[in-house]
């Protein structure tokens, strides 16, 4: 398969070699402002329960969370970044279909001249926190930082104007660590909680875990990953509902996969959910919520050790997975502590393909706070 070179160093190095343990410190502060927000609403209603689109709760603590990690403290600038990325990407997906007319991009129409104003924002807002950073050489210690020492590095020597290139493959960057990151996660989150209300058994599990490892303090950073029977749910949720539908890759040189000829050159479609079922991979129970399959470990849950394709594989796996894993870990943990969710009576099942998984009308959950841990 084709051989992905040329990925920029500092993602890795960003995410191999920064502190994770020191973003689950933020990552948790943001969780506790969440649950504290789904306390205020709760204590205001008769019934002491609240009922939410925990889904919109999610998007917004994943966004904080990435935001967080490309732009350190200027993450509120970083999600206004966001903001207008995320209406671009609206515009792009409104156009999606139509029929391309030469040169039609450039005439002022009222779609086209919002996409303008939309761009210019960007990257106004971009500059607003790149060059103070550039002006003090304090790049900082985010992924903007990294990104900002690794380019002036090796332009050492070079023209300040060389700069204006190195600005439009940052905005790109932090675009697709900002798409990458966010959604997915905050998917997984939904998609757990949903499972973890039709298996009330789970939840109650999953409690137990938490309140054994933290009792009622708030979870330590540097013990998520003892958290067992949690990270059998999230590879369960993943398998079950992977918030990515599909991976594409080409071929380099004429090949056989299994029985299969594939000429070189040709592209390949992978649709995980599809393969995350198949019963000869995963037994007779493929369909059903069964996280002890991952008792062993993810390479021994299915009868191939790859079956898992949630975060992909090889050159071109995803980066993040450490970090979205800490991510819905510790907001998981918090949100056991404090509360029991039950799904509300008009939740509508409606998984959509919306380029990822996405629960179509959201996923709106009763949500309960608990006195204490039992
Ligand atoms: C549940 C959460 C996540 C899921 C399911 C997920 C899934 C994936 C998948 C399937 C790929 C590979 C696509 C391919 O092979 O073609 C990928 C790539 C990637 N992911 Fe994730 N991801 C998640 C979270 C994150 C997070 C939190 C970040 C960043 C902090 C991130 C950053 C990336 C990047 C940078 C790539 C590489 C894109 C490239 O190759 O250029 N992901 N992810």
């Amino acid at each position: 398969m084709e051989h992905f070179s040329g990925m920029p160093n500092y993602r890795n190095i960003y995410f191999i070699l920064c502190s994770l343990q020191m973003m689950t410190k933020t990552m948790l502060d943001f969780a506790k402002s969440m649950a504290k927000e789904l306390e205020d609403q709760a204590s205001q209603n008769d019934n002491g329960e609240t009922k939410v689109d925990i889904n919109k709760f999610f998007s917004e603590l994943t966004v904080d969370n990435i935001s967080y990690a490309i732009f350190g403290s200027s993450y509120k600038l970083g999600n206004e970044v966001f903001q207008a990325q995320t209406e671009l990407l609206g515009i792009t997906m409104e156009t999606f279909l139509d029929v391309p007319i030469p040169g039609f991009k450039y005439l002022p129409t009222e779609r086209n001249q919002r996409k303008w104003m939309l761009e210019r924002k960007l990257k106004s807002l971009l500059t607003q926190i790149i060059q103070p950073r550039l002006a003090t050489s304090e790049y900082g210690n985010d992924l903007l930082g990294v990104m900002l020492d690794s380019c002036i590095e090796t332009k050492k020597g070079g023209k300040q104007e060389d700069l204006s290139l190195s600005l439009e493959e940052i905005i790109h960057e932090c675009k697709l660590f900002f798409f990458a990151g966010h959604e997915n996660t905050s998917l997984l989150l939904t998609w757990s909680v949903y499972l973890l209300s039709i298996y009330p058994e789970w939840q109650d599990r999953l409690r137990k875990e938490v309140c054994k490892e933290f009792g009622r303090e708030s979870p330590n950073p540097n013990a998520l990953n003892k958290l067992k029977e949690m990270t059998m749910v999230l590879f369960e949720t993943l398998r079950l509902y992977s918030p990515a539908l599909f991976m594409q890759r080409k071929t380099v040189t004429n090949m056989t996969v299994g029985s299969i000829k594939l000429p070189k050159g040709m592209a390949i479609v992978i649709p995980i959910p599809i393969m995350h079922r198949d019963k000869e991979v995963w037994g007779d129970d493929a369909d059903e919520f069964k996280p002890l399959r991952f008792k062993d470990g993810i390479t021994r849950a299915a009868k191939v050790p790859h079956g898992l394709l949630a975060f992909s594989m090889g050159p071109r796996s995803c980066i993040g997975q450490n970090f979205s894993m800490l991510e819905a870990k510790s907001t998981l943990a918090l949100m056991l502590q404090k509360f029991s969710f039950t799904l509300s009576p008009d939740y509508v099942h409606a998984p959509v393909d919306m380029f990822t998984l996405k629960p179509k009308f959201g996923l709106h959950v009763l949500v309960r706070p608990l006195d204490k841990c039992n």
